[in-house]
């Protein structure tokens, strides 16, 4: 089974480019897998996945950081993204948001492989993400979309992957560690450093025993 491994910038996956001892590139192969790396933000994910996916990958493998809409996660878990929602993605009416569905322009909600039979999947929590253009970043917005799709995790290129494999018809897993809660804007909190070992560690695992 030949997987793409996405993610947005080189630094999220560094330690297993090292591990595998690749030569750093927006576009690596090998023989089990390659690495795609699109840059942040839906649309450089979406080009660089317009020019680099196709049939012969059996899966696709998202890697990321991400952030936490529930304080109880520990920074530095890493959770299986099973459904994501361009929550941006719609209108306002007056007080209301109305979704692209309800504009009659598609859909806005994407799903994952949910039924990976693999020993590193086993122990990740299932999560609902949205993916945004904006970091939520104020608390009336935070408690707007917490009230709306009550998310667990924000990304800035989950919905995206997943759109590009369904138009695709590959199958795709999204497997992001939390490197910061979604708050009024707190950098100082955020365990970037953590997330990314996690993150990394996992995935060398989920490849070594494919
Ligand atoms: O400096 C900021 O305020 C800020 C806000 C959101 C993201 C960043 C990044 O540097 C990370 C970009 C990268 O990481 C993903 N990510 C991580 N945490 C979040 C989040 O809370 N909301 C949205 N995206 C997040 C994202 O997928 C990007 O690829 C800095």
């Amino acid at each position: 089974m030949k997987i793409l491994l996405v993610a947005a910038t080189k630094a999220e996956i560094a330690i297993l480019i090292e591990h595998f001892h690749l030569a750093e590139d927006e576009f690596m192969q090998t023989e089990a897998f390659d690495i795609l790396i699109t840059g942040v933000g839906m649309t450089a994910t979406a080009f660089a996945m317009g020019k680099y996916l196709s049939a012969s990958y059996q899966l696709v493998l998202n890697l990321g950081i991400a952030g936490s809409f529930d304080p109880g996660i520990p920074l530095g878990s890493v959770l299986n993204i099973v459904t994501d929602d361009f929550s941006e993605l719609g209108a306002e009416d007056k007080g209301t948001f109305l979704p692209i569905e309800n504009l009659g322009f598609g859909k806005s909600s994407f799903q994952a492989l949910n039924n990976l039979l693999h020993p590193s999947l086993s122990g990740l929590p299932k999560v609902k993400g949205i993916t945004v253009n904006t970091a939520h970043g104020t608390q009336q917005s935070i408690q707007e979309i917490r009230n709306r799709l009550n998310p667990v995790t924000e990304s800035m290129e989950g919905a995206a992957v997943l759109y590009c494999c369904e138009k695709e018809g590959i199958a795709c897993l999204q497997i992001r560690s939390i490197s910061n809660y979604v708050e009024p804007r707190n950098k100082e909190s955020w365990k970037i450093g953590l997330a990314i070992k996690n993150l990394n560690e996992w995935a060398i695992g989920f490849l070594t025993n494919s």
